[in-house]
């Protein structure tokens, strides 16, 4: 059975369409790359895989169930930026979320249950190479180091879905290369399902299992609300075919030109 079925998906925020007419079926353990236009409603689609939106008409199901309709933790989230708590050293930060899971009124862990979960939380900051930075506060770390810390914040609770909305679109190039081995490596030792959305048409390419990009089929410049994006390609990993390639950045650059005109 599909692990997580979209059937006939659209979104509408007042009388703007901003998604229409979805349909994706995704197994569990692939890793799907977003890409698409500023605007066309990739972070939307997240969030409604996360839980925090409905959809305005059509179906989402995780193994042929309603998806959970508020966050939890089999969801995990990173965002370009500001995922990490500011107050809480780097050791810290990782186990709040083991913490809150299991004492979620007093947040805090005692005795053999703190140490377990310190071991948990000691080995996540091994695999994501952060060990020697544990009693560093976030504003002491780069910003590779910080994503680094909201990766493992989220892989330390185990998510079945992990979204990642432009993880490493603040970071260098050089970086972000080293940031695409710690994810690969982090997805294949745990068998999470991933969806990434990026704007980098490159890591869209080469990343994962699958890429899909959101576009306009339809557009009417009197009316640029009246259509939302849907999914235009749906592509294995691996395809280096240049001329599919040129033709999507054609059209995502003619509907980002549309979005922001
Ligand atoms: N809560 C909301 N209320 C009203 N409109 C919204 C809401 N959230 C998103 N939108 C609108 O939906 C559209 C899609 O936004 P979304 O953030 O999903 O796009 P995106 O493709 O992720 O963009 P980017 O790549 O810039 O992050 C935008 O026009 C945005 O203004």
């Amino acid at each position: 059975m599909s692990f997580i079925t979209v059937k006939n998906l659209w979104k509408q925020y007042g009388d703007q369409i901003v998604l229409e007419n979805l349909n994706l079926s995704v197994s569990q353990g692939e890793f799907c790359t977003l890409v698409g236009a500023s605007g066309c409603g990739k972070s939307t689609f997240l969030k409604m895989l996360l839980g925090q939106e409905t959809s305005s008409q059509g179906k989402l199901l995780l193994e042929g169930n309603t998806f959970p309709r508020e966050p939890d933790r089999n969801r995990g989230v990173v965002f370009q930026r500001y995922s990490v708590f500011p107050h809480l050293t780097v050791r810290q930060n990782v186990l709040l979320g083991l913490e809150l899971e299991q004492r979620p009124f007093l947040g805090k862990l005692f005795g053999s249950a703190r140490r377990e979960a310190l071991k948990e939380v000691d080995a996540m900051l091994e695999s994501v190479g952060l060990a020697h930075a544990a009693n560093k506060w976030p504003h002491e770390l780069s910003g590779g180091m910080q994503q680094r810390l909201a990766i493992a914040q989220s892989f330390v609770m185990k998510p079945r879905i992990l979204l990642l909305d432009e993880p490493f679109g603040a970071l260098d190039p050089g970086i972000r290369g080293d940031m695409h081995e710690l994810i690969l490596k982090l997805w294949r030792d745990t068998g999470t399902t991933i969806f990434m959305v990026t704007h980098d048409l490159y890591e869209g390419f080469h990343l994962g299992t699958r890429l899909l990009v959101f576009d306009k089929v339809r557009n009417d410049p009197q009316q640029p609300e009246a259509f939302g994006a849907t999914i235009t390609y749906d592509l294995p990993i691996g395809q280096n075919d240049r001329k599919i390639y040129k033709s999507i950045e054609t059209s995502v650059s003619k509907t980002a030109r549309s979005l922001s005109a």
